[in-house]
């Protein structure tokens, strides 16, 4: 009976894409080639062993002449560079159409309905970064109560609160009511509550974020679902494919207790999907342009990497991946259109596939798991 565990590294791409130009991306982002070529290099002794050296120039790691790992640089198919697209299309959902975005603001008749949800014009609707705005507005959100909105590149409705000055339950509630105001054509793929704490000058963002997705169209997790085979999700996992085919839920604060998290789950478990989002990547240092913090997450990743691999018993599989790119060595804050990694453990033999077209290769061999495909055969695709 196997057990996948699957982790997402939360925007680490690999380099990028050739259409990245058509998402106002620069040529030469790579989120973790250019973390480590910043740094001087990085050490991934762990990673280097399973091949991410051959996934892309990783200065400090070697490219193995014999990964552990079947490595490979998926490319993304959907038109989108962001958390929803990305994960959507690893359970083998392609986005066509991208989702609506705001890059100046949400319009006049958005504003007055969702004034009338929270009893008080929002402040800011602009693009914003997420730190920087509640520095910039939270004093007045404190006095006047107003929330604060923002957006990004992303399609996504953000609505920023002090959990002294609206309690969490409202926040929730404004973000539940906002989520079904926005149809079509507003219908942002995300509205995520914002809370933070602190005082004017040292605000800071609690774990209590909560994100509300528009549910995914069937995807790999429903059909792992009518199967028997339980999908036990660490991270924002749940929020992102709306609870669909999701037997259980657990939040974290960080990625040291989604790793610790996904462990425990992998002991009590003995046949299913342990899928875990490592958030931080992305939010905590591929927004915020922290390079040295990028690099020390990758680092203390690597450092947890044999005691997640000793938990892989024979027909059981390890995988790592990421869902779009943010490499914060480019300008602005916003994500970048990039390859994304694909390590495999467990499944196969260690192979350097190359390129492979579409996210959707993460789903596929999971299910194939579960389906008792062969695998070695089914690694064969490029
Ligand atoms: O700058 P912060 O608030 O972290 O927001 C970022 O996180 C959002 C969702 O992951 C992205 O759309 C981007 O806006
Ligand atoms: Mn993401
Ligand atoms: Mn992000």
């Amino acid at each position: 009976m196997p057990r996948i565990l699957a982790f997402v590294m939360d925007s680490a791409g690999v380099g990028a894409l050739p259409d990245a130009s058509a998402y106002h991306d620069g040529s030469n982002a790579n989120t973790i080639g250019n973390v480590a070529q910043q740094l001087g290099g990085l050490r991934l002794p762990n990673f280097e062993r399973l091949g991410l050296g051959c996934i892309t120039s990783v200065r400090g790691v070697a490219a193995s002449e014999r990964p552990a790992a079947v490595v490979a640089r998926l490319r993304e198919r959907s038109k989108g560079k962001d958390t929803i697209t990305g994960h959507w299309e690893m359970a083998g959902v392609i986005t066509e159409v991208p989702f609506p975005t705001y890059p100046d603001g949400f319009p006049p008749e958005v504003i007055e309905r969702f004034t009338a949800i929270t009893g008080a014009p929002p402040l800011g609707n602009i693009a914003a970064s997420g730190t920087e705005i509640i520095a910039e507005l939270g004093e007045e959100h404190q006095r006047t109560g107003r929330p604060i909105l923002y957006t990004s590149a992303d399609s996504v409705f953000q609505v920023a609160a002090h959990e002294e000055t609206v309690p969490l339950a409202t926040l929730y509630d404004w973000c539940e009511r906002a989520r079904a105001m926005l149809v079509s054509p507003h219908e942002v793929n995300r509205v995520i509550a914002r809370p933070f704490v602190g005082v004017p000058g040292a605000y800071v963002r609690t774990p209590n974020r909560r994100d509300y997705a528009i549910p995914p169209p069937p995807t790999v997790l429903d059909r792992l679902e009518a199967r028997g085979v339980p999908v036990h999700a660490v991270g924002k996992i749940c929020d992102i494919y709306s609870g669909h085919g999701i037997a259980s839920s657990v939040r974290v604060a960080d990625n040291g207790e989604a790793v610790d998290r996904a462990l425990e789950l992998a002991d009590a478990t003995d046949h299913g999907l342990v899928f875990v989002n490592l958030n931080d990547f992305d939010t905590k240092f591929g927004h915020r342009r922290d390079v040295r913090g990028y690099g020390d997450a990758l680092a203390r990743l690597d450092a947890r990497l044999p005691e997640i691999l000793a938990r892989i018993r024979p027909g059981d599989g390890l995988i790592f991946t990421a869902d779009h790119g943010c490499d914060p060595t480019q300008p602005g804050t916003d994500h970048t259109r990039e390859y994304v990694p694909y390590l495999e453990c467990g499944l196969a033999d260690g192979a350097d596939l190359g390129v492979i077209d579409g996210l959707g290769y993460v789903g596929e061999r999971i299910e194939s798991c579960f389906q008792g495909l062969s695998m070695a055969t089914a690694a064969g695709r490029r």
